[in-house]
C-alpha cells in the first residue's frame, strides 16, 4: 500500500465522522430542539408568535433568521424555543429529544447548558426547571442506550449576562453539583454586558471550588477574554474564537503569539469554538478562514462544538464535515480534538481518563482499522494499489 492510499484510508468518510466518538462541550438546549417538536409543544401550549408552523419550514426560518452576521440578531431567535419551553413536560421532552439527537449523531459525552432563569414564566421555580431537564436528560440516555448508543450528558446551567441573577444561578448549580449539573456559565449579547458585571457568582463558584466557562471573545474581542480569565477566573472560553486578534502571522509563515494567546496556550484554557456558528454571527468568513486551522496547528486546547444546532442548521458531524473538507482533516485529528474536549470537561478526572483511554481511543482506533478489512471492487484498484 502506497503511503498516498494509508493517507486516503485515514480521511473519515461521512459514515465514519458520524460514527467516530465525539465530545461536545458548548451546546445550547433551547439552540437544538427539533421543529417539529417546536410545533407540537406551541400547539399544545397555545403559544402563537411562530412565524412558520410547517416544520421543514420552520427549521429553514430559524437558519435563515439566524444568518444576519450579527450576534444581537441571531439571538433574537430564541425567543420561540423558549416560549414554547415553559412546561415541565416540555423541558423533559426538549432534554431527552436533545440526548436522543446528539446519540444518533455519535456524541458520547456531552455538556449542554441552557439558563433556567428563561422557563419560568409558566410558574416553575428554578429547582422545577432544573430537575426537569436532568429527568429529560436519563430518559434520553435510556432511550439511546436501548437504541445501541452510549451518551453522557451533563447539565452547565447559564446565566444570562444582561440580567441581574447570576449568583442565584451560580447557587442553584452548586446546589445540584453531583446531581446532573457538572458547572455554570454566562451567555447573552456581549457588547456592554462584561463578564466583570457578575464577579460575585464567579468568586463564589471558586469559593466552593466548581467550575464555570464564560462566553467571551466571539461578537466582541480581546478585553472579553482577558476578563474572562484574569477577572473572573474561568475554566474554558465559550467560543474564544477572537483570541486570533493576538496572533501575528508573518509573510514568511512565521507566529507571534501576544502575551494574552501565549497565556491562553500555555496555561492550556480550552477554546470552546463553534465553526458555523461563527460564520453567522460574523466572526468568520468560511470555514477555510477559520482561526480553529491556525488555533489547531499552534496546539491551542481547540475543541469543536455545535452551539446552536437548530440556528446553525448543523450536528457535531456536520461540524467536522465542514472541517474535513476545508484542511483535509483526519481521523487522527477528529480524535486529537475529542480528547481535547474530554479532557476540558467538568466532570471528575478518572472519569474523563477512563472516557478517553476506554471509549474515545479505541474507538478511533476501531475506524482506523476499517481500510484493513475493506475489499477491493475491481481488479484495477488492487493493481493501482500495488504500483
Ligand atoms: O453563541 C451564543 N452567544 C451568546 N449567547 C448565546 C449563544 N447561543 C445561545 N445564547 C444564549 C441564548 C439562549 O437563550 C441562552 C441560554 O441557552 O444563551
Ligand atoms: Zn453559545
Amino acid at each position: 500500500m502506497t503511503s498516498e492510499t494509508a493517507q486516503k484510508a485515514n480521511t473519515p468518510s461521512s459514515d465514519q465522522i458520524r460514527r467516530a466518538p465525539k465530545v461536545l462541550l458548548h451546546d445550547h438546549l433551547d439552540g437544538g430542539l427539533r421543529p417539529g417538536t417546536i410545533v407540537e409543544l406551541a400547539r399544545a401550549s397555545g403559544y402563537t408568535q411562530l412565524p412558520e408552523t410547517d416544520p421543514a419550514k420552520l427549521g429553514v426560518w430559524f437558519h435563515e433568521a439566524a444568518d444576519s452576521g450579527s450576534l444581537e440578531r441571531y439571538l433574537e431567535t430564541f425567543s420561540h424555543t423558549v416560549g414554547v419551553m415553559q412546561s415541565r413536560e416540555s423541558l423533559v421532552r426538549v432534554a431527552r429529544e436533545c440526548a436522543e439527537d446528539l446519540a444518533e449523531d455519535g456524541v458520547v459525552y456531552a455538556e449542554v447548558r441552557y439558563a433556567p432563569e428563561q422557563h419560568l414564566e409558566g410558574g416553575l421555580s428554578l429547582e422545577e426547571v432544573v430537575e426537569a431537564v436532568n429527568e429529560g436528560f436519563r430518559e434520553g440516555e435510556r432511550i439511546a442506550r436501548e437504541n445501541g448508543h452510549r451518551i453522557r450528558v451533563g447539565a452547565l446551567l447559564t446565566a444570562m449576562r444582561h440580567a441581574a441573577r447570576a449568583l442565584e444561578i451560580a447557587e442553584l448549580a452548586n446546589r445540584y453539583r453531583d446531581l446532573g449539573v457538572v458547572g455554570f456559565d454566562i451567555a447573552g449579547a456581549e457588547a456592554g454586558h462584561p463578564p466583570t458585571r457578575h464577579l460575585d457568582a464567579f468568586e463564589y463558584l471558586k469559593r466552593e471550588n466548581n467550575h464555570f466557562t464564560i462566553h467571551a471573545g466571539e461578537a466582541f474581542g480581546l478585553p472579553s477574554i482577558w476578563q474572562a480569565l484574569q477577572w473572573c477566573g474561568a475554566d474554558r472560553l465559550g467560543h474564544g474564537v477572537r483570541i486570533i486578534d493576538d496572533i501575528q502571522v508573518h509573510a514568511d509563515g512565521s507566529v507571534k503569539l501576544g502575551r494574552l494567546a501565549s497565556y491562553v496556550r500555555d496555561k492550556r484554557i480550552p477554546l470552546e469554538l463553534c465553526p458555523s456558528s461563527n460564520l453567522q454571527t460574523g466572526a468568520a468568513d468560511s470555514y477555510a478562514a477559520h482561526p480553529i486551522g491556525l488555533l489547531r496547528r499552534l496546539h491551542f486546547r481547540a475543541t469543536v462544538n455545535t452551539d446552536n444546532r437548530l440556528m446553525s442548521h448543523t450536528s457535531m458531524s456536520r461540524e467536522f464535515e465542514h472541517l474535513v473538507d476545508a484542511f483535509g482533516y483526519t481521523l487522527d485529528d477528529m480524535q486529537w480534538f475529542s480528547v481535547n474536549a474530554m479532557k476540558s470537561s467538568f466532570i471528575p478526572f478518572d472519569e474523563r481518563l477512563a472516557m478517553i483511554n476506554d471509549v474515545i481511543k479505541p474507538g478511533y482506533a476501531e475506524l482506523k482499522s476499517e481500510w484493513l478489512f475493506r475489499q477491493t471492487t475491481s481488479t484495477s484498484d488492487s493493481a493501482t494499489e500495488e504500483g
